[in-house]
């Protein structure tokens, strides 16, 4: 028998107006439809699926600036947070299934609830942290990482629906991995925090493995502490993951990613994984859709301890004819 030593607990975040486009509040829906309870529970991993949150959509929400749905992001995001903070207390390793990205808001900062010190590794073809002031787009799914950080916080307007929390993390607690789209306003603030991120061209230099191995001393050389992994479906080639909002090409190889993941299981702190920007209305064929939700499977799963080797979990040893 499997000896369940610990517990996965699966969030589904049915939400979109971190952007413009519609169905990626299909994704909770399609990552389950690709097998995820099952995958996981072949691991050794009690599972437990909280289903989905059901989101309101708040009737008067003008724009602020240009930004788009702020007080209905901001009250998703409040929502979210009491879910992650509940789960990671009650003592499961959460998956939080997206929707857009603007729901890490709320992932990490319930996800700080439970445990102020951990690190957050951002994987993603984008930044995400685009202020009010610098967005392009004012999609607050490009903002999400500008809303955490403490070293931001004089350069953010009071944005409404947002006056629930306040920034928490330490620019030198984010590491990012996959970045190639990165607008003018997010480099400057990349450089001037001194945020160490590893871009695709580090990738191509130096190799996943060397990024991964310099990603975790960073973060975790000083002391272990737990581990939020963010998960941009976009950071992997639109060959593999074209069902989702911006593609960019360029992007992680199926190895890459199931190495990143592979090795944040192997240190034993993953906490909480968001999957996010699967986006089931955009894949050009069935097969389309298909490629992207089992490919976001095959990383929750490698998150949390598939391996490619193989395991033996219930066999102690080579069984014997009587
Ligand atoms: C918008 C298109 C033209 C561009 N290639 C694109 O995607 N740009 C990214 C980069 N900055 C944009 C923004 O802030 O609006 C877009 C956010 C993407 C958010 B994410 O959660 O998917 O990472
Ligand atoms: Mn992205
Ligand atoms: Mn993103
Ligand atoms: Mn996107």
């Amino acid at each position: 028998q499997q000896n369940r030593s610990q517990s996965v607990a699966i969030l589904g975040a049915p939400f979109s107006k971190g952007q413009k486009r519609r169905g990626v509040e299909h994704g909770p829906k399609a990552i389950r439809d690709a097998g995820l309870v099952e995958r996981l529970s072949n691991l050794d991993y009690a599972v437990h699926d909280f289903g989905d949150l059901t989101f309101k959509h708040l009737e008067k929400d003008e724009h602020f600036m240009h930004v788009p749905f702020p007080r209905t992001v901001g009250r998703a995001n409040q929502l979210l947070s009491g879910a992650v903070s509940g789960a990671v207390g009650a003592g499961h390793t959460c998956i939080m299934l997206g929707g857009d990205h603007s729901l890490a808001i709320g992932s990490v900062e319930g996800h700080a609830q439970q445990c102020p010190d951990l690190c957050l590794i951002w994987v993603d073809a984008h930044a995400d942290i685009n202020t009010p002031l610098t967005s392009p787009s004012g999609n607050l799914h490009g903002q999400s990482v500008a809303f955490l950080l403490k070293d931001l916080q004089n350069k953010m307007p009071e944005v409404p629906g947002f006056s629930w929390m306040k920034p928490f993390l330490s620019a030198r607690d984010l590491v990012y991995i996959g970045l190639r789209d990165v607008d003018p306003g997010e480099h400057i603030i990349l450089k001037t925090l001194g945020i160490q991120y590893f871009s695709m061209r580090d990738i191509d230099r130096m190799g996943i493995q060397r990024v991964m191995e310099v990603t975790l001393d960073h973060l975790l050389a000083r002391k272990q502490r737990p581990i939020h992994l963010s998960f941009d479906i976009d950071a992997f080639d639109p060959s593999l993951a074209p069902a989702t909002g911006t593609p960019v090409n360029g992007g992680l190889t199926y190895r890459e990613g199931i190495y990143v993941t592979e090795e944040i299981h192997n240190t034993g702190l993953l906490s909480v994984m968001d999957v996010v920007e699967v986006n089931p209305t955009l894949g050009a064929t069935p097969e389309a859709v298909e490629a992207t939700t089992s490919l976001a499977v095959d990383v929750i799963a490698s998150a949390l301890g598939q391996t490619r080797e193989g395991a033996h979990i219930a066999f102690p040893k080579i069984p014997e004819p009587k």
